[in-house]
């Protein structure tokens, strides 16, 4: 049997320096979230999230990700939502990040001075759809280690989740999803991962709390 490399070669500090080097991760997320996705996008208050989060403003997730040069295989990651509200993605030169858009899957090309924002699972259940939680996937070329920052802003574990009333009552539409607490549904999206089910349609996913109208 063929030897995986593992070993994290010192370059890739480099690319996890310049993920943080532009600003305080914090103050990335509040920007993408008051400005970007609250003000210009969910048309929300811009103290929105601030209530929202009322306590912690730390609730975020980071991962650094190796995908090593494998000849047989050149799967990086397959195609899933994020549980976040949103991701701030940095990707390197090697490429590999694609988006499901309208039955195809769009590569997003690399970019040295370009962070991504992918709309996470919360956002989706908080606009009742109006939002999709963006589908994507990573193929790696092969014979090309990649590498990837992803920065996951979450909520706290214990916030109740449920579509607002701003795209529920206040417009007349029935709520999409039932209420849940974000930690749960963390718990379920990790023992996805620990604990695999046989059939890959029994994956939890936020359709787990779809309302069937
Ligand atoms: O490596 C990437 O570009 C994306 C990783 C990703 O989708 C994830 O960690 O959820
Ligand atoms: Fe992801």
């Amino acid at each position: 049997m063929k030897k995986r490399k593992r070993r994290i070669p010192c370059g890739t500090m480099d690319m996890y320096k310049t993920f943080f080097a532009s600003s305080d991760e914090e103050k990335l997320a509040e920007l993408c979230w008051k400005e970007l996705i609250i003000n210009e996008c969910l048309g929300l208050p811009p103290d929105f999230v601030a209530n929202y989060r009322n306590d912690r403003s730390r609730d975020s997730l980071l991962g650094l990700h190796y995908f090593p040069a494998i000849e047989d295989d050149n799967t990086g990651k397959t195609a899933h939502e994020d549980p976040s509200c949103f991701t701030i993605l940095y990707q390197d030169e090697v490429r590999g990040l694609e988006v499901h858009k309208d039955d195809q899957w769009i590569p997003i090309a690399p970019s040295k001075d370009k962070l991504i924002v992918n709309i996470g699972d919360v956002i989706q259940v908080l606009s009742n759809n109006r939002f999709k939680s963006a589908t994507h996937r990573v193929v790696r070329p092969r014979e090309a280690n990649r590498y990837s920052c992803t920065f996951f802003y979450n909520v706290q574990g214990d916030k109740w989740v449920e579509p607002l009333p701003q795209f529920t009552k206040q417009i007349g539409e029935s709520p999409k999803y039932r209420g849940f607490l974000f930690g749960e549904y963390m718990q379920l999206r990790i023992k996805n991962m620990t604990h695999p089910p046989d059939r890959p349609e029994d994956l939890i996913h936020i359709t787990h709390y779809s309302i069937s109208n």
